[in-house]
């Protein structure tokens, strides 16, 4: 029986093509498995240069280009083409097994030919060549086969390895791209994932085989449901790709909490998806997947619904906002909480400032109830005194201490004596409630964007399951944060010790998109929840692009009308509305440029809750815009005044550690932002630019 499997590049491809074709593909490949034995034909190509190749008639005009094993009954669908491009295309290529990976890998040979007398002829003269710091045996070991060695032993300058990438296996030229970037051979092994094949024996002419071990680049298809399922989303590609070391972390079992980071685009929420379906199939009971913006929570509902394969792993898998879960579980046990909102919590904590008269403001003092009373569950006055203040600007001495403790004792006991509640003391009650509980309403726990969870919420979950194997699995990436929270990991409970991944590869942004935004947090320090500093200065795109553009204007009117025209150019080049965004600092001004779309009868919404609309550019705050991603983007309003937003930032004189947290929180905003753009980011101010932007060279 003939089972076909399908290349990653195809997929691509197949999304461009014209309906017509893409149905006709579907229907020829829908009958590949039993039309096979009766004959669908698979044409040899003359003059080939990898005899494995053959073609399929599509239609009288297109051809499939099917790689055809030698023995075995797997044929991969490389690609279709018109008739003469794809004989052209089959010609030229091979197809061969890495021998570090044991994957398949398809070169361009003509094209390898054709560069190398000049390369070699360049590198006569050259003082050196990029590649001496490195060995031919380190080279062999990471799969770098005879003819790329020949070809990397030219090159002399990084220029060269780009271009070569169009043509070179890419897996050998990830390989030639990391030690020319100054990794370690070792570092650049590890990347590969490649202990994946280590210790099994790679036949470099099992082509079968390699094409099963390709799970990154070649997705084998069971049956036509399953083939029309891969079809109909062909954009979805992270569905069925995962980078090894994605896989890696999805499949791994954890001893305990385990977390993955990354960069932004580094797919930290693809695999969050993937880890909850995986526990959902092979682990032991309910997965709670959650996160605390529910623009995210209903995209990650989403994906999950792309993800489950079966009711079974539907039903086991649930999705909520985490503050959903604290709600419930607090109603289950005392009924609806009433709730003191943000207005009248500044009248208790002003009132109460005001009848003790002690020399602190409403705002100190409710920021000192949340980041050290609440995060370190501080219940009395002596435990108070001995609190860490950690990430608090204005030292207190003990008689000042006494005066907040007083301040805050009276703020719970109003609460307390009113009934009332706050988001935070719900959590916390939801956290005691399910700390009590010996039956625990999950096994696992997925949480994605963690680094913006507050302690409480932080408690929460880790109550919401027992400990154990596979209990919790976060991704978090602390450039990101965008909220006040600090976490310590260890003081909520969670160690992650020896269980932590890292993603480096971006899958979203442009190389151009991505290397400008880096720019915006150059300098920063910023801490990995663990005790130490994290970095994602390895963190990279494959994928070009143009560059990012930045223009400033005299006024805000002209900014937004520029901005329309901008949007309409986009439309007009055939980009699709609902993948158009436009990202603001505040909502007042996202309503203004709703207003100025509409008028240059560009169709735009207010992003709310819920995902973007369909027939629509999505307008939203950089805090909605979290866990979305446009083919274009538009950052406006970048203006000084604006970002960082003037009333988000503490003084300096107040508190001089708060105000240097709250401008990082805001360089990360700014950052969130530029890195929701796949193709295009464009970055608009009036009157004076934002600090934060880079100075026009
Ligand atoms: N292995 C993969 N193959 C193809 N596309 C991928 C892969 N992994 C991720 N992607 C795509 O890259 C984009 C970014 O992925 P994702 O949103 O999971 O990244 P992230 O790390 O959570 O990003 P951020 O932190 O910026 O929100 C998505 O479009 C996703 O579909």
């Amino acid at each position: 029986m003939a089972h076909l499997a399908i290349d990653r590049d195809f997929l691509r491809d197949f999304a461009k093509l014209e309906k017509s074709v893409q149905d006709r593909v579907t229907e020829v490949f829908s009958k590949f498995e039993n039309a096979h034995h009766t004959g669908v034909h698979l044409e040899k190509i003359t003059h080939a240069r990898d005899d494995r190749f053959r073609t399929v008639r599509v239609d009288r005009f297109w051809r499939g280009v099917v790689l055809a094993p030698e023995s075995g009954d797997t044929y991969t669908l490389l690609k279709v083409l018109p008739h003469d491009d794809a004989y052209d295309w089959a010609q030229r290529r091979t197809a061969s097994v890495n021998t570090a990976t044991g994957r398949i890998e398809i070169r361009d040979v003509e094209a390898i030919a054709a560069s190398l007398p000049h390369l070699e002829r360049t590198a006569r003269d050259a003082p050196a060549r990029l590649f001496d710091h490195v060995g031919d045996a380190d080279l062999r070991r990471l799969g770098v086969d005879e003819q790329t060695l020949a070809f990397a032993r030219a090159i002399t300058d990084p220029v060269q390895l780009d271009a070569a990438k169009a043509f070179l296996p890419p897996t050998q030229w990830d390989v030639l791209f990391g030690l020319a970037a100054g990794y370690s051979p070792e570092e650049v092994w590890e990347e590969l994932g490649a202990a994946i094949t280590a210790g099994e024996r790679v036949d470099p002419d099992d082509i079968g085989a390699a094409v099963r071990r390709s799970r990154d680049r070649i997705v084998l298809v069971d049956g036509p449901e399953e083939l029309m399922a891969v079809f109909a989303h062909p954009f979805a590609l992270w569905r069925v790709y995962l980078h090894p070391v994605q896989r890696g972390v999805v499949e791994a079992r954890y001893r305990g909490p385990a977390r993955v980071t990354g960069g932004p685009g580094t797919g930290k929420t693809v695999v969050a998806l993937h880890r909850a379906h995986h526990l959902a199939v092979h682990g032991e009971g309910r997965v709670l997947v959650t996160t605390f913006t529910s623009t995210l929570a209903e995209s990650l509902r989403a994906g999950m619904r792309l993800l489950a394969d079966s009711d079974d792993v539907a039903d086991r898998v649930e999705v909520t906002h985490v503050d959903q879960l604290a709600h419930r579980v607090f109603r289950e046990a005392h009924g609806a909480p009433a709730l003191l909102d943000d207005r009248r919590e500044r009248e208790l904590w002003t009132s109460i400032t005001r009848d003790l008269d002690v020399p602190f403001t409403p705002a100190f003092l409710a920021e000192e109830w949340r980041q050290v009373v609440l995060a370190q569950r501080v219940r009395s006055a002596q435990d108070y005194l001995a609190a860490k203040r950690t990430g608090r600007g204005r030292a207190l001495g003990s008689r000042q201490r006494a005066q907040v403790w007083q301040a805050i004792w009276e703020f719970e006991a109003a609460l307390r004596e009113r009934g009332l509640w706050t988001h935070e003391t719900v959590r916390v009650e939801a956290a005691r409630i399910l700390g009590e509980r010996a039956d625990k309403p999950y096994r696992h726990v997925v949480v994605d964007e963690a680094q913006d969870l507050s302690p409480e919420q932080w408690r929460l979950l880790r109550a919401a399951v027992p400990e154990g194997p596979d209990d919790l699995f976060f991704a978090a990436d602390t450039h990101q944060r965008i909220y006040q929270h600090r976490v310590s990991l260890r003081d909520v409970g969670v160690n992650v010790t020896g269980r932590s991944a890292r993603l480096r590869v971006n899958y979203r942004t442009t190389a151009e998109i991505l290397a400008w935004s880096l720019e915006l947090l150059r300098g920063e320090r910023i801490d990995d929840m663990d005790g130490g500093l994290d970095s994602i200065a390895g963190c990279r795109s494959e994928v070009r692009g143009p560059a990012p553009t930045v223009r400033g204007f005299a006024a805000r009117d002209a900014e937004l009308r520029h901005l329309a025209e901008t949007v309409r150019g986009w439309l007009d080049a055939g980009v699709a509305p609902d993948e158009i965004g436009v990202a603001v600092r505040f909502n007042r001004l996202a309503g203004e440029v709703v207003a100025a779309l509409e008028a240059e009868s560009v169709p735009a919404r207010l992003l709310a809750g819920g995902r973007p609309a369909e027939d629509a550019v999505s307008v939203g705050t950089m805090h909605r815009m979290k866990g979305l991603e446009f083919r274009c983007l538009a950052v406006a309003g970048v203006s000084e005044g604006q970002i960082p937003a003037t009333n988000a930032v503490t003084p300096e004189a107040e508190d001089e550690a708060a105000h240097r947290a709250d401008l990082q929180r805001e360089r990360c905003l700014l950052f969130v932002a530029c890195t929701r753009a796949r193709e295009r980011l464009h970055v608009t101010w009036s009157r004076e630019p934002s600090p934060f932007l880079p100075s026009p060279a």
